[in-house]
């Protein structure tokens, strides 16, 4: 039977996870909060591993705060680089298989049409860096690997974007949203969902991947779907703006094409509106 071992599962992606995995009594799961298993502990998470006989690992453990990582370097690099370093060697030895996610924000957001595997990074937010030495050594340890970049994540879980929109919206608040940035919102139950067929597949078809839904649109965009699909467009006060100001600088694009993904690792993909209406129906918010 296969053994997952599935970290950061507090975050919003690790309990759309647990919400999927019921959806497979074939696979044994174990979740580990930050608390649990803390993945900079180079040595708990080697006993850990010791301990248990774990097939494959989801790496949902991040560090996510975008703004906040401009001040706190540091940081981000320990838990988005250096932690997935042991982690992806802890693997290796143990002949685990790693699931880890990276983002979108690993590009520089110049191209104007979607971003392939194979396309030039170059990010432009200390998140972004972090992330994409995080891949760079996963690429350099083990080979029994699976990057997933995606995109935009949101949820009825955790602090995301939609949270932020409704609750505005439920407080009378104004929203002013930037037109300019454009890529896909990525609903983390369905990432959670081909991350787990993956395993159920027994998929070999090691490498980097992207994975969002599908369609594109912008910050706004975004913005005014979720209000309208919550009907709550008609007494919002949204309006657009094109310079919004940020610590971190964000990519201007960062659709991803999805056609790798779609061909070799035999998943589904859905357009981003059609999934945005299955979140709204279950978030929801406390004022
Ligand atoms: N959110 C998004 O929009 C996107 C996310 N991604 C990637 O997807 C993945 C999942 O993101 P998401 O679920 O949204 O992020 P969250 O921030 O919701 O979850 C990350 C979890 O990791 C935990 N964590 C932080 N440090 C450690 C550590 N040292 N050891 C163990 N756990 C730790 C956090 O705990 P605590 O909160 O207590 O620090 C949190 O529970 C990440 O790799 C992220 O980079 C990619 C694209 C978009
Ligand atoms: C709250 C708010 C944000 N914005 C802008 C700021 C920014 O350009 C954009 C998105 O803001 P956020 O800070 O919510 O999103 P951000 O933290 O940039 O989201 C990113 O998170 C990381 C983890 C990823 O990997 C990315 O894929 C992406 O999802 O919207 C507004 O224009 N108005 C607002 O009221």
């Amino acid at each position: 039977m296969k053994k997952i071992l599935v970290t950061g599962a507090n975050g919003q992606l690790g309990k759309c996870i647990k919400d999927a995995a019921a959806g497979y009594p074939d696979l044994e799961f174990v979740f580990v909060s930050k608390e649990e298993l803390d993945i900079e502990k180079a040595g708990s998470v080697a006993e850990y591993f010791r301990k248990n006989n774990f097939s494959h690992c989801i790496n949902t453990a991040a560090y996510t705060k975008v703004e906040q990582a401009e001040s706190e370097e540091e940081k981000a690099f320990a838990i988005n680089a250096e932690a997935v370093k042991n982690l992806a060697s802890t693997c290796n030895e143990n002949d685990v298989v790693l699931l880890h996610v990276s983002t979108d924000y690993v590009f520089d957001g110049k191209k104007k049409t979607p971003y392939l595997e194979t396309d030039p990074t170059n990010p432009i937010n200390v998140y972004g860096a972090s992330k994409l030495k995080g891949e760079h050594y996963i690429q350099k340890i083990t080979e029994k690997h699976f990057i997933l970049r995606t995109s935009w994540l949101y949820s009825q879980y955790g602090h995301n974007f939609l949270k932020t929109i409704l609750k505005h919206a439920e407080a009378g608040k104004p929203l002013t949203i930037t037109t300019e940035q454009t890529g896909t919102p990525t609903n983390a139950n369905d990432l959670a969902k081909a991350l787990l067929q993956i395993i159920a597949q027994d998929s070999k078809e090691y490498g980097v991947y992207h994975y969002s839904n599908g369609g594109e649109t912008t910050w706004f965009g975004f913005a005014e779907e979720i209000l309208k699909q919550s009907e709550k467009l008609k007494d919002a006060n949204l309006a657009k703006t094109n310079h919004y100001r940020t610590f971190a600088a964000r990519p201007e694009y960062s659709v991803l094409d999805n056609a790798k993904a779609l061909n070799n690792l035999n998943i589904k993909q859905i357009d981003w509106q059609e999934s945005l209406e299955s979140v709204i129906k279950k978030t929801v918010i406390n004022l």
